[in-house]
């Protein structure tokens, strides 16, 4: 078994990806790789989607998902879409099933090269979130930060999207919030025993929310898929839009957008958007050494 690995360096609307081929091998993409990879600014990365043999009869292909903490996620909607890109480009397929360890994940390449996935259902009972303490409506759980009589940010709204979601609601502009020196804590806040990413969403119009998240094991992100579903569901759920949006990711660049559809018929949530390849070499997925492709050399952690 070769002791290296092809990978794709891409991006969902700025969220940065490696997208590792790990298919015709038992092995996995180590944490220590993962951590060794993201402490270099050329690979430097918010998940790791790495691509597997299938597992479950009907899948093409199972996906492990790592940050670039080292620790695992169960969700990457911006990933998924790059895992959607380049098996289409190697394949000339266009409808994808995943497996991951949150469920069964559909998704389908348009003409416009526009990828939709099918995120599955969101989940609202506290302790599947999880939260900690037993909320009977987690749209509005009590939580905030700063003074107790002028919070900064309070009563976010949970959930998960097979990962664990806060959305906090604002009025202001969400690129005004010092969302790098408080993500940390809220991240890290007793009530999620398992961590949680944190959103700042702003309703623009009734079909319309602008975002900007911490993400749980990767930090400030320029997006995050899985929180652009959060979000809307959240705000569809507590009445502030219906449940077709589009999300302004505040902190993409170029600032783009996202389609959210929670779909009124099966509860699933529909996310489309763009995915993009910026280059692609092999990599030790027990090491995280890399080499680019066009070049011999192995870089140096
Ligand atoms: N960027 C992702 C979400 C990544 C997972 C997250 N950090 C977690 O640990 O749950 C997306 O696009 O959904």
């Amino acid at each position: 078994m070769s002791a290296t690995v092809e990978f794709a360096r891409m991006n969902g609307l700025g969220n940065k990806i490696l997208v590792v081929d790990m298919r015709g091998r038992p092995d996995k993409v180590t944490p220590a790789a993962a951590v060794a990879l993201n402490a270099d600014p050329q690979t430097e990365f918010d998940q790791i989607m790495a691509v597997h043999d299938p597992k479950a009869e009907g899948t093409d292909a199972f996906i492990d998902i790592l940050n670039s903490d080292g620790s695992k996620a169960q969700a990457c909607g911006n990933g998924t879409r790059c895992v959607v890109q380049a098996l289409a480009a190697e394949t000339g397929r266009k409808a994808f099933t995943f497996q991951t360890v949150a469920g069964i994940l559909y998704a389908v390449e348009h003409d416009d090269g526009t990828i939709s996935v099918d995120m599955g259902k969101p989940v609202f009972e506290w302790n599947r979130i999880p939260l900690a303490e037993e909320f009977h409506d987690t749209s509005r759980i009590e939580l905030q930060l700063g003074p107790i009589d002028n919070p900064v940010l309070h009563s976010p709204s949970a959930m998960s999207m097979g990962n664990p979601h806060a959305i906090f609601w604002v009025d202001k502009d969400v690129m005004s919030y010092d969302l790098a020196r408080f993500g940390p804590l809220l991240e890290n806040h007793p009530m999620f025993p398992e961590r949680a990413n944190i959103t700042l969403a702003q309703v623009t119009s009734p079909t319309s929310l602008t975002t900007r998240t911490w993400e749980r094991g990767a930090g400030l992100t320029l997006a995050c898929g899985s929180a652009a579903c959060s979000a809307a569901v959240s705000a569809a759920r507590t009445g502030r839009t219906g449940r077709k949006v589009t999300i302004n990711v505040a902190s993409a660049k170029p600032s783009a957008t996202l389609s959210i559809e929670w779909r009124e018929r099966d509860d699933h949530v529909i996310m489309t958007g763009p995915a993009e390849w910026e280059w692609s070499g092999r990599l030790d997925p027990s090491t995280g050494l890399w080499s680019r492709d066009g070049t011999q050399e192995v870089e140096a952690q």
